[in-house]
């Protein structure tokens, strides 16, 4: 990328809608507004109704025009808004309009925010903020995203970060003016400060695991044997057809997944084949089937197993061999049962419903909820860990962390400090080695 070129993009979803907004930004943006409004810029941050021209002078459609000089934007350049009527021969004007000035290209996919973050208005973590409020599904998904956009992340990284660097900074000091031991005042300062470090680390490793699901979903694997009414259950709870339901065993074969929102957290629900042992050369796709519910039942949070209630005195065996302590079981076909009773099956407590007439169907529902409330509602006080990339930098860091403690030589401690703070600003996206000079700078009188 280079920050010369100017790069504009339909903004909002594409397809039909009240308002569809186009940005552009970089150097020509200003150009291109006044060439397609054929009037001077609106003041900086105000909102203009303009008429909007191709290079053949016909009018495409009347809307707002916004200006953001730079670096007051959110790609920190200039920047220029066209709000106009979302149709589509609208939206497609509107690209080809821009695409004949001359100096404007299509933007690539995310090169907007890229720019931002390149301006520095954005660091990593705000970045993927950013994103996973975009995709945010549920209330908790969508507060985690904002408090790491709005940099609550960022502080916690920074704040370990400047604590390294500080400690690093004495140290290097400290070597730089002796060439011998570090002075006893300052190794037993330099352990208490990477000792608590490395405590906070730990409790947010342990916690780290909360903000990563609460990204993607509690998932929740129906198991149970074919005609137990997994697919009924499954589409009784969304309330729509998702997964054929026929008095044929086996009918489900693919993994069929469903989103709920519950009490503001997201579940996914997904139904899975029948369990059964298959004859000899028997059906290959059933095999598969089968073989795909149960990698989905081992992979899951919680396995929602299924038994059938017409038939209390033989639970099936394959289902109850995967039962965990964090399986939820239920007796569905209670209609046919014509008794309400649920039996514990191997010591877990079941709950009865019905698919067909919807009993038990609120209990089941409040069960799910209570486990999600349980797995994520504790975890929203401190920000969050929320991908894999922070979660292994983090541990990366704990290990540099472990081993300055255990140097033989304040040099080698110094150094796996240095590269702790490192770990730490890939994160962020902010290695920077001016830092730890401004660190020393700060603390130390330069006279000295
Ligand atoms: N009476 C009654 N019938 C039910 C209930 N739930 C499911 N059924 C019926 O049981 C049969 C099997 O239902 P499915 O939902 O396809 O069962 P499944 O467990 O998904 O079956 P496979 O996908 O083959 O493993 C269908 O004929 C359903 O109408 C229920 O609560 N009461
Ligand atoms: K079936
Ligand atoms: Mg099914």
């Amino acid at each position: 990328m280079t920050a010369s070129e100017t790069i504009f993009a339909l903004s909002t979803a594409p397809g039909r809608a009240g308002v569809a907004v186009l940005r552009v930004s970089g150097p020509m943006a200003g150009e291109a507004a006044r060439a397609l409004s054929g009037e001077d810029l609106p003041a900086a941050r105000e909102a203009r109704l303009r008429g909007f021209r191709n290079e053949a002078g016909e009018l495409i459609d009347k809307g707002l025009l916004l200006w953001f000089p730079g670096p007051n934007s959110f790609t920190g350049e200039d920047l220029a808004e066209f709000h106009v009527h979302g149709g589509r021969a609208v939206i497609q004007g509107m690209i080809d309009a821009l695409s004949h000035q001359t100096g404007l290209r299509p933007a690539e996919a995310g090169e907007f925010t890229r720019r931002a973050f390149d301006a520095g208005k954005l660091d990593l973590t705000e970045v993927e903020g950013l994103a996973d409020l975009i995709n945010a599904e549920t209330d908790a998904q969508r507060r985690q995203a904002v408090r790491q956009m709005g940099g609550s992340l960022s502080r916690r990284i920074e704040d370990w970060r400047a604590r390294v660097l500080h400690v690093s900074a004495h140290m290097e000091a400290a070597i730089d003016f002796s060439d011998e031991e570090l002075p006893e005042d300052l190794a037993a300062s330099v352990r208490e400060n990477v000792a608590a470090l490395v405590k906070e680390l730990d409790t947010a490793l342990a916690e780290s695991w909360r903000g990563e699901r609460l990204r993607e979903g509690l998932s929740v694997a129906i198991v149970g044997a074919p005609n137990a009414g997994k697919s009924s259950l499954l589409n009784a709870i969304a309330g729509r057809d998702a997964a054929i339901v026929s008095e044929t065993a086996g009918t489900t074969r693919d993994v069929v997944e469903v989103h709920l929102d519950l009490a503001g957290y997201p579940v996914i629900l997904a139904d899975t084949a029948g369990l059964r042992e298959l004859p000899e050369g028997g059906d290959g796709i059933e095999a598969e089937g089968i073989r795909r519910a149960r990698a989905r039942a081992a992979e899951a949070d919680i396995t929602l197993a299924i038994f059938d209630a017409a038939a209390p005195a033989s639970p099936d065996a394959a289902t109850r061999d995967l039962l965990t302590p964090s399986s939820v079981v239920v007796w569905n076909k209670t209609d046919l049962a014509g008794t309400n009773s649920a039996p514990a099956i191997d010591g877990y407590e079941a709950i009865a419903a019905s698919a067909l007439t919807g009993q038990g169907l609120d209990s089941l529902l409040s069960r799910l909820e209570s486990i999600a409330v349980d797995q994520f509602g504790l975890g929203e006080a401190a920000p969050a860990i929320t991908r894999a990339r922070h979660r292994t930098a983090l541990e990366e860091m704990r290990l540099c962390l472990a081993r300055a403690l255990d140097a033989p030589a304040p040099e080698l401690a110094a150094e796996d400090l240095r590269l702790a703070a490192r770990t730490l600003g890939r994160i962020t996206g902010r290695v920077d080695v001016e830092d730890l000079l401004d660190v020393i700078f700060h603390d130390f009188c330069i006279g000295k």
